[in-house]
């Protein structure tokens, strides 16, 4: 130990040289404790933050026991033959071949920061904060356990998708994320894979054999938290990471059982989570990891106070929220979920996946059904399995009916007043083929990943813009191109004004009567171009 250093927890020197002040303070066990580098200061080589302490295995600067603690588990990965740290990878977009920068891999050859704002800008990636780790471009660069890496693979995640360059690292440096990007663009392994890694790292290292759940995921359906559960195991099997789901509909005692059991990850939609957490006393004490998924929506009346409520009972946690639709009101409101975030935005996001072709017919409301049976029956036009979205439960039921006796073909419906295991059976057979068409109300309408789906019907077109953007995006997954048929008619003119500019930006052609319609005056091309400014300049 070099002289001037004092021994503390966890074996962590902390140098007392130039700063007389912290040698009694305890040493920071959490990266959030610790304060921004100053210029010309040390910086903790994990996070960034200023780097207060000298990791002694190592001799780098690190900020708090948990940075030391990646950094370790860094170093003991990048020893691992298995991973391949330094693979040399092309760009996605152009030709160039680069390797990553990551600080930790000292070896491999950096970009310049002016690189890296190149790079970010090919990828359309905008960032928004204090020292923003760089982005990754092979998972095998950020340390990540073999048995992930090799889950990744065999999920045939060859590489990460521009989100999870940006936001794996930022999240692996403990940071507090706010992100958009397009629908069907990899978000939820952006978020589970940091997940996973904290989360078998912290197990494979703790002595007691305590099992407290150490991070929690939030998503507006149960369906969401279904498919979101079901790719954590996926992605997380083999390693010490077991998750709960916890939803409405299914039996409570199973869920608090499981969770007594010892998890991870906890999966969930807001009202049934506050429900077990007041009839039951889970453990939250150890949950550093709080994730929203689909956050504008959970951040809405309905949903806000409970997310709230949750967020509370946990203490300090990483926050990271998610959506392909972000405005300005959502992102005032998640200041109070973490006050310094790393603002992150890829590709088009409030935008409809550029990949899905949006074709908006203009039909009267008694003339719909025959309109939806008529595009069902036409082989030229019917591309199945496609998702019909309507506006309310009763009109699911009755329109998935209708369906079936007007096509012959097996139609289920989907929507909140089904029960779940209903509304698991639906969409098992939709999923495996058996039926080819799916009606459902808006709990289809986010986030669900409809692999085989590259068609889908907005029967009722939904209030709003940002639903709209949502249900569009399940026709399309990782850019493979797709279809949106939307039915429109006067009944909808509380869209129009939002809803010209998003098809004339995406070049879809506009019904002559929305065009013309007396809803639609006073909006041009002109203040769509102000909006497209204000968008581009948001990070
Ligand atoms: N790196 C990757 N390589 C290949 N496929 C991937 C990768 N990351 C994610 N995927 C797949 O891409 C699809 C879309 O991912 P995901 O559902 O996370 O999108 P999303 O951004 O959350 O979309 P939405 O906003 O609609 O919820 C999924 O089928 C997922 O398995």
């Amino acid at each position: 130990m070099e002289q001037g250093e004092n021994q503390t927890a966890d074996n962590l020197p902390v140098s007392s040289s130039g700063n007389n002040e912290s040698e009694d303070l305890p040493v920071k066990e959490r990266c959030f404790e610790q304060r921004e580098a100053l210029p010309g200061e040390p910086r903790c080589v994990v996070c960034g933050r200023y780097g207060e302490y000298i990791c002694d295995q190592t001799d780098d600067d690190i900020c708090s026991v948990e940075c030391k603690t990646i950094l370790l588990a860094r170093v003991a990965a990048k020893t691992k033959p298995a991973v391949q740290a330094a693979k040399r990878v092309n760009l996605p977009l152009g030709d160039e071949s680069i390797c990553i920068k990551d600080t930790n891999f000292p070896n491999i050859p950096t970009l310049a920061d002016n690189r890296i704002t190149a790079l970010r800008s090919k990828l359309d990636i905008c960032v928004k904060g204090e020292a923003v780790p760089d982005p990754i471009m092979c998972f095998s660069s950020c340390g990540l356990h073999e048995k992930l890496v090799h889950n990744l693979e065999t999920a045939g995640y060859c590489m990460p998708t521009p989100v999870q360059m940006q936001v794996i690292p930022a999240s692996m440096s403990n940071r507090s994320l706010l992100v958009s990007a397009d629908t069907g663009s990899g978000k939820t392994a952006s978020f589970l894979i940091p997940i996973i890694a904290h989360c078998s790292q912290v197990r494979s290292q703790q002595c007691t054999g305590k099992r407290g759940p150490l991070a929690i995921v939030l998503s507006p359906t149960r369906e969401l938290c279904v498919q979101v559960e079901e790719q954590a195991k996926v992605l997380g099997k083999g390693l010490p990471f077991k998750t709960a789901l916890v939803v409405g509909g299914d039996p409570l005692a199973q869920q608090i059982y499981r969770i007594e059991n010892g998890i991870e990850l906890i999966v969930g939609t807001p009202g049934r989570l506050i429900d077990l957490l007041m009839k039951h006393d889970v453990d939250l004490s150890d949950v550093s990891v709080f994730v929203l998924d689909e956050v504008d929506c959970l951040l809405q009346r309905g949903f806000r106070d409970q997310a709230m409520q949750i967020f509370q009972s946990l203490s300090n946690p990483q926050v990271m929220m998610f959506s392909a639709t972000l405005d300005s009101e959502v992102e005032k409101m998640s200041n109070s979920l973490a006050k310094t975030v790393i603002r992150v935005s890829c590709g088009n996001p409030s935008r409809p996946n550029k990949s899905v072709k949006q074709v908006v017919i203009w039909v009267e409301s008694k003339k719909k059904k025959q309109k939806i049976f008529e595009i069902i029956k036409s082989k030229q036009h019917f591309k199945p399995p496609a998702v019909v979205f309507v506006s309310s439960r009763v009109g699911a039921d009755l329109l998935s009916e209708a369906i079936t006796v007007a096509t012959g073909l097996k139609v289920v419906s989907i929507h909140g007043e089904k029960t779940m295991s209903e509304r698991r059976e639906s969409l098992r057979r939709f999923l495996t083929g058996e039926v080819s068409v799916v009606v459902s109300t808006r709990v289809l309408g986010r986030g669900m990943d409809l692999l085989k789906v590259r068609q889908v019907i907005l029967f009722d077109i939904p209030n709003s813009i940002d639903e709209y953007i949502h249900q569009v995006g399940r026709a399309s997954r990782m850019g493979e191109e797709g279809m949106a048929i939307v039915f429109v008619n006067e009944e909808d003119r509380r869209i129009f004004k939002e809803l010209v500019p998003v098809l004339k930006t995406a070049g879809a052609p506009i019904p002559r009567e929305l065009a013309n319609s007396r809803y639609m005056v006073g909006v041009s091309l002109g203040s769509e171009r102000k909006r497209k400014l204000s968008s581009r300049s948001r990070p």
